[in-house]
């Protein structure tokens, strides 16, 4: 596992340079000390100062009660005053070099900056949301000019809610500013969870005494002023919970709401958290990344102040996120036996699990000395052993080892097609590079040599045709079979690449010798001298069938004896919704065209959405659903004169899978997945749930991947129907899929039972039969008592387009 980042976030800020460049300032230099002399990366400092608060609050915000001393005319004197100013600070928004803690270029490189976490662009105060904006505005144009690495973005607050489009928009807006050549990444840090999802509590408290009351300034006489006054944020609601909530340590300390203005809606904050949602803070940032159009300079800083929500299923889906930082303070250890600061064992699953976007972690808090033992270095000691033993995938990849698959993660890559193209040495040398697939086939052929029903008359030698030998590995694992079951054998070997033929004809010379035939061209049309007993082929690719297995299989049976036996005897397509902004802006970003296209890829950065239970319904399969079968050889067909199928229809396919959604999330599209049945008990898999058991270790396919065009949301309880097809046409010669979806939520009927008296069954109208206040996947899972003769209906709620209609935009060659 590389070694990850980890960055410090130090209790004092240097103060800025008092000698001219070239002299280093202190911030330079405690930056070059951190990195040169600790093992730690990165410094973690606040962009800008308290001189920069101060001076925002004057010109932005009044004190409460001081519209009661208006009467007094220096008072109104002094708010004009304000007022000039405030209009000359909206005209020309920027910050003064006193008011930075950032100043100079030198100083940029291996520091993560905080954009001030008092600026509120969700305040229910417009007033308060348009001034925090330009506040913000004039931060991001600092460290835009600075050209520094990231802005790291307070988290929105859960209780503003309904003005989290307002928050979204400042962040689209930002990511404008520099135009296509700024480098500045914004990462918004999320809470991994709300406290109240923790301890399932009421209403939050509210701040009751210590708080600063504002009211607007008057400058924007076009909005009515307003009162405000603090509420509890996410960061102090932290505290009650032990999350921690210190200067140096938590989510954003306060936050102002109007109660009084009237541009201040009267609406009910529905808090979420309150309710036990275990996916508010993520839809929180689901809706800011899909209103800034995922963004690539858009990221996540996960901020782990609180506990982590008890549902695995809500925090597998930040895998599928662009978690590029994680903070950490000190109050979110826990003391071990001897005192030393330790992440429970959730945590540390977690982190693992995230190594694989490779984030950058920032400690904080770390000489609060809140942990007897140990002192500051020995949160950073233990970080660094725990990520160091990260392991490579963790919830979608069936593939192996990280530094086999080393480079290929979240990578797309065009699926082969090695009938309609020759492949090259180089991809057969990465075939020949994973042992496991080799070892499964020369176990298929030695277990089907030794089979007793499968033994030729009077003793002859068994006929066995390799068809589609490329380099001749498989030729090689039957020969070592044929050894080990001391059966004798006349092999043939058949490839259509007249380059890799080569290789076959060098293998026989120097090898094989008189044990192989060798025979170049088409096993759908080549001529084989003798009826075979055994074919054996890997046509194999991700899902199966998508290298024409079914089509060249069929063409071979024509030189098998009756009863032969195909290795593989078959093989199945499986599929899953998943989650991946990463895929999803990846193929986005490439044409308009394509999302109508499959890609193969090892998948990271992905989450697969379903579930295992049946849904709400009963309707929904389980969590990766089987499409279809393909059985060899077929004896079945209608043949022509040159014993070939006189169609391919019989190798068109279609399935629905319905699948039920735990929580919520965008669907970006489906991984598909194969099994394999060799012969026996030998089979291959790249099956997530069966890889370990059939083929441990196989890494030889990656998962294919059916992207949608645009995300399908989908709510929690939500079930998703998915129709993918398998598709041929004769006079174009070609095969291709076509898959498209439809997201429905369950509804049970009042009394009555009419369709408009229908109740949606997503989780918060549970059955009531779990515990709100501790939601776990059984949560979404639970039907609700039915009355006698009711039924659960659904309602229709999204749609995706059809993609790839009639092969136009990928189709393969048969
Ligand atoms: C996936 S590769 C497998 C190569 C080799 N058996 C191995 O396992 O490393 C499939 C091979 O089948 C060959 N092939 C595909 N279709 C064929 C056909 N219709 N007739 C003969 N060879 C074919 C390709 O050229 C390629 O060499």
């Amino acid at each position: 596992m590389a070694r990850l980042p980890i960055a410090i976030r130090p209790k004092d800020i240097p103060p800025l340079a008092t000698e001219p460049h070239p002299h280093p300032s202190p911030l330079q230099q405690l930056v070059g000390h951190t990195v040169s002399k600790t093992d730690y990366d990165a410094v973690c400092v606040p962009l800008a100062n308290a001189l920069w608060q101060d001076r925002w609050e004057r010109l932005c915000l009044r004190p409460v009660g001081m519209e009661d001393e208006d009467d007094n005319g220096s008072m109104q004197d002094r708010a004009s005053d304000v007022d000039r100013d405030a209009d000359l600070f909206r005209r020309e928004p920027s910050l003064f070099r006193h008011e930075c803690n950032i100043t100079r270029l030198e100083e940029s490189q291996s520091v993560i900056a905080l954009a001030s976490d008092w600026l509120e662009l969700d305040s229910p105060d417009e007033g308060i949301r348009f001034d925090s904006e330009l506040g913000l505005r004039a931060e991001m144009q600092h460290a835009l000019y600075l050209s520094l690495p990231v802005l790291v973005v307070p988290a929105p607050n859960l209780a503003n809610r309904d003005f989290l489009p307002s928050y979204a928009r400042v962040i689209s807006n930002l990511l404008q500013m520099g135009g296509s050549s700024a480098y500045t990444q914004v990462s918004i840090r999320i809470p991994v969870s709300d406290p109240l999802e923790i301890i399932g509590q009421g209403p939050a408290p509210t701040n009751g005494h210590g708080e600063r009351h504002h009211r607007r300034s008057l400058s924007l006489s076009s909005r009515p002023s307003s009162m405000h006054q603090h509420q509890m944020s996410i960061g102090q609601l932290s505290a009650i919970t032990g999350g921690g909530n210190d200067p140096n340590g938590s989510a954003p300390a306060s936050r102002v709401v109007s109660q009084a203005s009237s541009n201040v809606p009267q609406r009910t904050v529905t808090h979420s958290a309150i309710q036990g949602d275990p996916s508010s803070t993520w839809e929180m940032w689901d809706c800011i990344r899909s209103l800034c159009g995922y963004h690539p300079r858009l990221s996540v800083m996960l901020d782990l102040s609180n506990p982590l929500p008890p549902s695995q299923g809500a925090i597998a889906r930040w895998a599928a996120e662009p978690v590029k930082r994680i903070w950490l303070p000190a109050g979110s250890f826990i003391p071990n036996a001897k005192g030393y600061p330790v992440l429970s064992k959730a945590t540390q699953a977690f982190i693992r699990g995230l190594s694989k976007h490779q984030p950058t972690f920032v400690l904080s808090g770390t000489s609060d000395a809140r942990h007897p033992s140990g002192g500051q270095n020995a949160y950073l000691q233990y970080l660094r052993h725990i990520t160091s033993q990260a392991g490579a995938s963790a919830y979608i990849s069936p593939q192996g080892p990280a530094e086999i698959a080393g480079g290929y993660g979240d990578y797309l890559q065009a699926p082969l097609q090695p009938l309609a193209d020759d492949l090259g040495s180089a991809t057969y040398d990465v075939f020949e590079s994973d042992p496991v697939k080799y070892h499964q086939y020369e176990e298929a052929v030695f277990q089907c040599v030794m089979d007793e029903e499968r033994q030729p008359p009077d003793g002859e030698p068994f006929v066995i045709v390799v068809a589609g030998a490329g380099r001749g590995p498989l030729v090689a694992a039957t020969l070592r079979a044929l050894d080990r079951a001391e059966r004798d054998a006349r092999l043939y070997a058949v490839e259509k690449n007249a380059a890799a033929f080569t290789t076959l004809q060098e293998r026989k010379a120097l090898e094989w010798g008189d044990a192989v035939e060798i025979l170049f061209g088409d096993m759908r049309t080549l001529h084989v001298p003798e009826l075979a007993d055994i074919l054996v082929s890997e046509l194999l690719g991700s899902f199966g069938d998508n290298e024409l297995s079914p089509e060249c299989i069929d063409g071979a049976t024509r030189f098998l004896k009756p009863g032969a036996v195909s290795i593989p005897t078959s093989y199945t397509a499986h599929l899953a919704p998943i989650a991946s902004s990463k895929l999803h802006h990846d193929v986005t970003s490439r044409s308009a065209n394509a999302a109508e296209i499959p890609y193969v890829v090892m998948m990271q950065q992905a989450n697969i959405l379903s579930g295992e239970t049946p849904g709400m319904s009963g309707r929904c399969g389980e969590r990766i659903q089987h499409c279809w079968q393909w059985e060899h050889p077929r004896w079945d067909l209608m043949l022509d004169e040159a014993g070939l199928p006189l169609t391919n229809s019989h190798n068109t396919r279609s399935t629905t899978c319905t699948f039920h959604i735990p929580h919520a999330s965008p669907c970006h599209g489906f991984a598909g997945y194969f099994e394999a049945h060799l012969y026996g008990n030998v089979g291959l898999s790249i099956h997530p749930d069966t890889i370990a058991r059939v083929s441990p270790d196989l890494f030889s396919w990656f998962p294919i991947f059916f992207p949608l065009k645009s995300p399908l949301y989908l709510p929690s309880g939500a079930e998703l129907e998915v129709n993918i097809w398998r598709l041929t046409d004769q006079k174009s010669k070609k095969v291709w899929y076509e898959w498209s979806a439809e997201a429905y939520l369950p509804t049970v009927p009042q009394f009555g039972g009419t369709p408009s008296g229908s109740m949606h069954m997503g989780m918060r109208y549970g059955s009531g039969h779990t515990n709100p206040t501790s939601p776990t996947e059984s949560h979404y899972s639970a039907r609700p008592p039915l009355r006698d003769g009711q039924e659960l209906g659904r309602v229709k709620i999204g749609q995706t387009e059809l993609h790839n209609s009639g092969g136009k935009h990928y189709s393969i060659g048969l």
